[in-house]
């Protein structure tokens, strides 16, 4: 049986079919975003097993990361640090490239944005095949950065990104699951 919780996710999540491929199920969090209650719950919960914790940093993934993770560290008083697709960034970057369920592409994050030995907590709306989660905690760890765990509203457990960041030694929390994407 579903919790009240899921019940209230699930049901403001808006499923797209063959976006932006023909093939994907897109788990669109707009709608969720655009529910106060929803959005609230969300972000309660992502910070929920942080509270009294010492986060010094939470990373954002652009774009929906940056949403989440914005609230998630204002909840925490904790700073934040964005990690950016290439060439948005304006000072010196370290960059990776990465794959994800559709597509290629590199991010970038600031040289300066995380001290050696700082405590980091990556937020995301959804982790599917996680390549994405991967690049962006090879950035943290490349500066030192100690990550905490990765938290995400949705899991795509077929796509399998959950077992390759916990195979990478990181801490995976998400809320809800769609199976058999
Ligand atoms: O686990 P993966 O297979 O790597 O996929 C997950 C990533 O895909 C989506 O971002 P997208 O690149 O579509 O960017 P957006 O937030 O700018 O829409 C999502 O927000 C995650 O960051
Ligand atoms: N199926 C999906 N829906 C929304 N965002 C995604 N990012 C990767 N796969 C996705």
């Amino acid at each position: 049986m579903k919790s009240s919780l899921e019940e209230t996710l699930l049901s403001a999540i808006r499923t797209i079919p063959d976006y932006p491929r023909p093939g994907i199920l897109f788990r669109d969090i707009t709608t969720l975003l655009g529910n106060a209650r929803a959005f609230r719950r969300a972000v309660d919960e992502l910070v929920h097993p942080y509270a009294g914790a010492k986060i010094d940093k939470i990373a954002g993934i652009e774009a929906r990361g940056f949403i989440l993770g914005g609230a998630v560290a204002h909840q925490l008083s904790s700073g934040f640090v964005p990690i950016r697709k290439k060439g948005k960034l304006p000072h010196e970057t370290v960059r990776v490239a990465y794959s994800l369920e559709y597509g290629l592409d590199e991010m970038e994050m600031h040289v300066d944005a995380v001290a050696a030995g700082e405590k980091v907590i990556l937020v995301d709306d959804l982790i599917a095949t996680g390549g994405t989660a991967e690049g962006a905690v090879r950035l943290l760890r490349q500066m030192g950065a100690q990550v905490v765990a990765a938290c995400f509203v949705i899991d795509l457990p077929d796509l399998g990104g959950r077992a390759r960041l916990e195979a990478m030694g990181v801490e995976v929390r998400t809320l809800i699951a769609f199976e058999g994407d």
